[in-house]
């Protein structure tokens, strides 16, 4: 599917008759995952800055983390390394790692800055690895039951969202980078989603968006591109086993978010022009959702 025309929507828009859900989310933090694969398109770059700011002026607190796994590999493959993936995850060489570095804190981040500053100055760029942010602990990996080395690849052990938060309370948007420092001193490469979700938990976030490439998580993929729009955690978990690499970390983002706090999970189709505003405002977002087991009275609960 190609990028569907663009079509201006503002937060106005997306509220009318929708006021109790605005009273709702006032003050509180929106985590907004951007990934790598719905961030090639820079036409897409500007409406997700915009729908970041409106987000801003509409009372609550986005923070971005965001991806850049295309735009690594395209830098890797310039400079003639090695492009390889084990379970879902970038092999991390040294030498890879500071492409990774490069790339994600000197360019993909700076031009989401870029993007959103146009609008004012909102956006306040920082690799996990600041300020102890982000700490992780080397990640193992198996394909086909073997242990597998992948290198510097991180699994996030403790978050500090001080940081984080003092930039919140200042008016700013954050816009996080991917990387943590290790509790032994290195520096690890962290999958964005599963950043996205820790971030979100340590900060009580409302909700958590995941944007994408895709319309959400399919059912039957590759067979079929049936949207599943809304899953409990519960019935999440049943199926992690069986999904492919890119949605894994998604889906195991959002599960570990609704588990610990966080009300509202999105993956949403970041190819749709104002994907941001259409999946949080609204009683109904487009895309998969994920609910914790239990839902507060009048959200339409299952289990
Ligand atoms: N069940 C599924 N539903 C939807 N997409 C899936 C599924 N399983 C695997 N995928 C793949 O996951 C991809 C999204 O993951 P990924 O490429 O890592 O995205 P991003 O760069 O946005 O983080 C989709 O483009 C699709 O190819
Ligand atoms: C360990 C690992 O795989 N890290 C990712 C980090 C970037 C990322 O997750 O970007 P997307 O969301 O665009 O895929 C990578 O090196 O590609």
């Amino acid at each position: 599917m190609g990028t569907p025309v663009d079509q201006e929507v503002t937060a106005a828009d997306l509220l009318a008759g929708d006021l109790p859900w605005l009273e709702e989310l006032q003050g509180r933090t929106v985590v907004v995952k951007f990934g790598g694969n719905a961030m090639v398109d820079p036409s897409l770059h500007r409406t997700f800055a915009q729908d970041v700011v409106e987000l801003w002026h509409a009372g609550l607190r986005p923070v971005v983390v965001h991806g850049g796994g295309p735009q690594i590999s395209a830098m890797l493959d310039r400079l003639d390394l090695e492009v390889r993936f084990e379970a879902g995850l970038r092999v991390t060489t040294p030498e890879t790692m500071d492409v990774v570095r490069m790339v994600l804190t000197g360019q993909v981040q700076r031009e989401l800055v870029g993007a959103i500053n146009a609008h004012g100055p909102f956006a306040v760029g920082l690799s996990g690895e600041d300020a102890h942010t982000m700490t992780a602990v080397r990640r193992p990996a198996w394909v086909d039951g073997q242990p597998v080395d992948i290198g510097l690849v991180g699994d996030i052990v403790s978050v500090d969202a001080e940081t984080v938060r003092a930039l919140l309370e200042q008016g700013r948007i954050p816009v996080v980078s991917p990387i943590a420092r290790g509790t032994d001193g290195e520096v690890y490469n962290v999958n964005a989603d599963l950043a996205a979700s820790a971030l979100a938990v340590a900060l009580g976030a409302e909700r958590l968006v995941m944007l994408t490439d895709v319309e959400g998580l399919y059912a039957d993929w590759p067979h079929s591109t049936e949207v599943i729009e809304r899953l409990t955690a519960t019935e999440l978990d049943g199926l992690l086993p069986d999904l492919a690499s890119g949605m894994l970390p998604k889906m195991e983002g959002c599960l570990r978010a609704v588990r610990s706090g966080v009300a509202r999970a999105h993956v949403l189709d970041g190819r749709v022009p104002h994907a941001v505003l259409r999946g949080v405002f609204g009683d109904r977002s487009p895309g998969t959702t994920v609910v914790p087991d239990t839902v507060p009275v009048g959200e339409g609960a299952v289990v």
